[in-house]
């Protein structure tokens, strides 16, 4: 697990930014697995930005999310889709059937986790899986004691997890409280991860990821066994790291 510090939220979300640009321009098909919440909407503000004055096209690029709220509607104003499209699709020039989320409000939800799968996998796979990470150690929405074989699947959600979403939402009641998400197997399955974190919040969950063990509690652990994670994070969140030697700087 490599470890890199920006200085802070803006500088992390610029290097992710130029990584996505550099990789997109090298393989225009690239198949992207996107995250939500707070963390990466610095990326997409970079990402919109470099598409206004550099032209960079996303138009052969495929994209996966990793989740979606069970129960709301697509149109929904704190529905992951409207989140994407308001934040990253509606900007750019992704093809709208190159671009996945999960359907929480599907009538046989079990049927739409197994087809979310074939799907990914009819791509080829992820190719690069963003991922933010929840103070409980949740990727994606995978709550602590989810096992590392999981495929997309309904969660409930926590209460800590509703309470921390409730921000997005005009009362806590209204959180939903079941998700789909892709299981941890899926997100290990991702050919590269670059995992972000911003903010003395995620200070805790970081050190438990870089320093605890590897355990179903912690599930952000499962990543230790991933050849390929970059965690991205920014001085905040690396505040509680013990091992400063092993982190890298974005220069
Ligand atoms: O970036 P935030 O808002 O702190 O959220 C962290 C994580 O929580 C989720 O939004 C789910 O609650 C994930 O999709 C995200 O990666």
């Amino acid at each position: 697990m490599k470890i890199i510090m920006a200085r802070n939220e803006q500088e992390m979300s610029r290097w992710a930014a130029e990584r996505i640009i550099e990789t997109v321009r090298t393989r225009p098909s690239l198949v992207l697995g996107l995250a939500t919440g707070s963390t990466p909407e610095g990326i997409y503000r970079e990402l919109v930005e470099d598409h206004r004055i550099n032209g960079t096209s996303y138009k052969h690029v495929v994209t996966f999310n990793l989740d979606e709220y069970v129960g709301l509607k697509p149109d929904h104003p704190n529905s992951y889709h409207t989140y994407m499209k308001t934040r990253l699709f509606d900007h750019l020039d992704f093809l709208p059937q190159r671009t996945h989320i999960p359907d929480g409000n599907a009538a046989d939800l079990a049927e739409e986790c197994r087809q979310y799968e074939k799907h990914i996998s009819r791509f080829g796979g992820i190719d690069l899986q963003l991922l933010g990470i929840g103070r409980n150690g949740h990727i994606g929405f995978n709550e602590p004691g989810t096992a590392f074989d999981t495929r997309t699947h309904v969660v409930r959600l926590t209460e800590s997890t509703r309470k921390a979403n409730a921000r997005f939402f005009h009362r806590k009641e209204e959180v939903p409280t079941h998700a789909i998400t892709m299981g941890i197997a899926s997100i290990l399955s991702s050919r590269q991860i670059l995992l972000l974190a911003t903010g003395r919040a995620k200070a805790e969950a970081l050190r438990r990821l870089i320093e605890g063990p590897v355990h179903p509690d912690f599930p952000a652990s499962a990543l230790k066994q991933h050849p390929d994670v970059t965690v991205l994070a920014d001085a905040s969140a690396c505040r509680y790291l013990s091992k400063k030697g092993k982190i890298s700087d974005v220069g």
